[in-house]
């Protein structure tokens, strides 16, 4: 898979060439380019942003150097993220979806963010994706490109040497994962539950189903909604 991260902070993207990622480009599962969007402006100050039209505080990215920017890295069809707070919710389904495709273009804002035309414009040449992280404002993009290229890559097949761990992640199934245990079996007055220490693998396998759904339904009642939901569609579809 090609990643291609345009921004005006490259060092900020460093941390995409450690660890797992590190690994993951030395043995050609992904290859990541990062590229300083000032290398597109076209002025002596190499100017990115301007004064919103229609006023407000802050400033907006302009269209120009980016469209020049996209014009150079992008390749024709590949899906382009804009991180932003006023996104989609960024989800484990749309980095399973996104693992699937041959490349990305992150584009990092900073500021009030890139004028609009530019998602608008790059929309004729592949898919576009206004996606955010959560429900918090950052100063910019950059933090949830390196968060969204981990997901993305972790699901890449060779990058996690485990395939059984990325397929029991939570999320993977819908509901969140429960807790987990190593030794030792008593430590500092708390004990590891019983029929994990067992070899009762199908009483192990019903617990951990149990514990996934209570943890679900504690701190994720929406995502417990939203499989009912599925499950209620998929019965009726069935009838
Ligand atoms: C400038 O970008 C952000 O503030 C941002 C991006 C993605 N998700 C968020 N929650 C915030």
């Amino acid at each position: 898979m090609r990643i291609d991260v345009i921004t005006i902070f490259p060092e900020y993207l460093a941390p995409l060439r450690q660890s797992l990622l590190g690994k993951a480009a030395e043995r050609g599962l992904v290859s990541i380019g990062v590229h300083d969007l000032r290398q597109w402006t076209d002025d002596v100050h190499r100017t990115v942003d301007d004064a919103p039209y229609g006023g407000g505080p802050g400033m907006v990215m302009r269209p120009e150097p980016w469209g020049r920017a996209l014009e150079a890295v992008r390749p024709p069809g590949t899906r382009l993220v804009v991180p932003t707070p006023a996104g989609r919710p960024f989800t484990q389904a749309m980095a399973a979806e996104w693992a699937t495709e041959p490349g990305l273009v992150f584009a990092c804002g900073r500021y009030e963010g890139i004028d609009q035309r530019v998602a608008d414009w790059a929309a004729d040449a592949g898919p576009v994706s206004e996606v955010s992280i959560g429900d918090y404002v950052l100063a910019g993009g950059e933090s949830a490109v390196l968060v969204m290229v981990e997901a993305v890559t972790r699901l890449l097949p060779g990058v996690v040497g485990n395939r059984e761990s990325v397929e029991f992640d939570s999320h993977a199934d819908g509901l969140l994962e429960g807790p987990s245990y190593t030794r030792p079996a008593s430590w500092r007055g708390h004990d590891v539950p019983p029929v994990l220490l067992s070899g009762d693998h199908a009483a192990i396998a019903r617990w951990r189903r149990a514990e996934s759904l209570r943890r679900t339904a504690a701190r994720r009642p929406d995502l417990l909604a939203a499989l009912a939901e599925g499950a209620l569609t998929d019965a009726e579809r069935d009838q």
